[in-house]
């Protein structure tokens, strides 16, 4: 694939297959044009896949082995910084190219900025955008970019997509009168229970595309991310949500977004990987 840059791929101790071969494939977009407080999502892919080598292979709970599961990783797409429009252009085109050789595949997208989601979406044309964030994103443009992070559920709700949001702690009025206009789900993380979000994504047409902003979590579990806000959700508590997806859904692909930092080892990149890892199990036992 002529836009990929294969520089990075899964630290793991067992191989990685084709991706004719995988259930899940994995492609790194280390996007960092648009991040309003702190910088360092261009190190996002590479800081994950890192971080993966101090996890075990086998997840407790799930009694299921990742070494036995056909994954791919691609790598990172080439970017072009700076311009979100560009590199969205990419990914789409990517993704497409993935789905041609492997119809059937799990594409799992890392990021990088939350813009970046847009190209998975577009690619695959789900029903349903599950969205979990510490931020609304419904932004019609945000620094004078319509594809800043800040708009990106907005650009998918102007697909015709309908979106659910949890964890949600931060946004403008505008954006909650939009929400209001489009029937746009969302949930307070201060009122976040499992309850509320059976009762809002049993209702969601299938197939369903899955997103994960890290600042959804408590910023004590996620410092190094583009908009870091306290008081957010924990880690089971969006994993229970997740299995309940993935048991009862009809999930075409996920992203991991918003991971930043500078450093081997950032707790937020450790935090990420283990999401990933639990993520590829759930999805395995279904
Ligand atoms: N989707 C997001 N990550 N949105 C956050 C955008 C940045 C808001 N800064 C607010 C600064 C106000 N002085
Ligand atoms: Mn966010
Ligand atoms: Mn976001």
């Amino acid at each position: 694939m002529e836009l990929l840059y294969t520089y990075e791929t899964l630290k793991l101790e067992f191989p990685m297959t084709e991706i004719e071969k995988a259930d899940f494939v994995i492609l790194g977009i280390p996007f960092d044009g648009t991040t309003s407080y702190k910088p360092g999502t261009r190190f996002g892919p590479t800081l994950i896949r890192q971080a993966t080598l101090n996890l075990e292979s086998y997840i407790l709970d799930y009694d299921i082995d990742l070494a036995e599961v056909r994954i791919a990783d691609v790598g990172d797409l080439a970017i072009v910084a700076g311009n979100p429009v560009e590199t969205i252009k990419r990914g789409i085109k990517t993704i497409e190219e993935i789905r041609k050789l492997n119809p059937k595949a799990i594409p799992i997208v890392l990021g990088g900025e939350h813009s970046m989601t847009y190209a998975p979406v577009k690619a695959l044309m789900p029903k349903s955008y599950i969205v979990f964030d510490a931020h609304l994103d419904l932004r019609e443009q945000y620094e004078e970019n319509p594809w800043n992070h800040a708009c990106v559920a907005r650009r998918i709700s102007e697909l015709g997509i309908e979106i659910a949001e949890f964890g949600i702690r931060s946004g403008t009025k505008e954006e909650v009168k939009y929400t209001k206009e489009r029937g746009i789900h969302w949930v307070h993380a201060r009122h976040y229970s499992f309850e509320r979000f059976k009762e809002i994504v049993r209702e969601l047409p299938d197939p369903i595309y899955i997103s994960i902003d890290i600042d959804v979590f408590d910023l004590s579990m996620v410092p190094s991310t583009g908009t870091p806000e306290a008081g957010g959700l924990g880690f089971w508590e969006v994993v229970e949500a997740l299995e309940w997806l993935v048991r009862n859904k009809e999930v075409v692909g996920f992203d991991i977004m918003e991971v930043a930092g500078m450093e081997l080892g950032d707790v937020t990149a450790l935090t990420a990987a283990k999401l990933l890892f639990y993520l590829m199990g759930m999805i395995s036992m279904r």
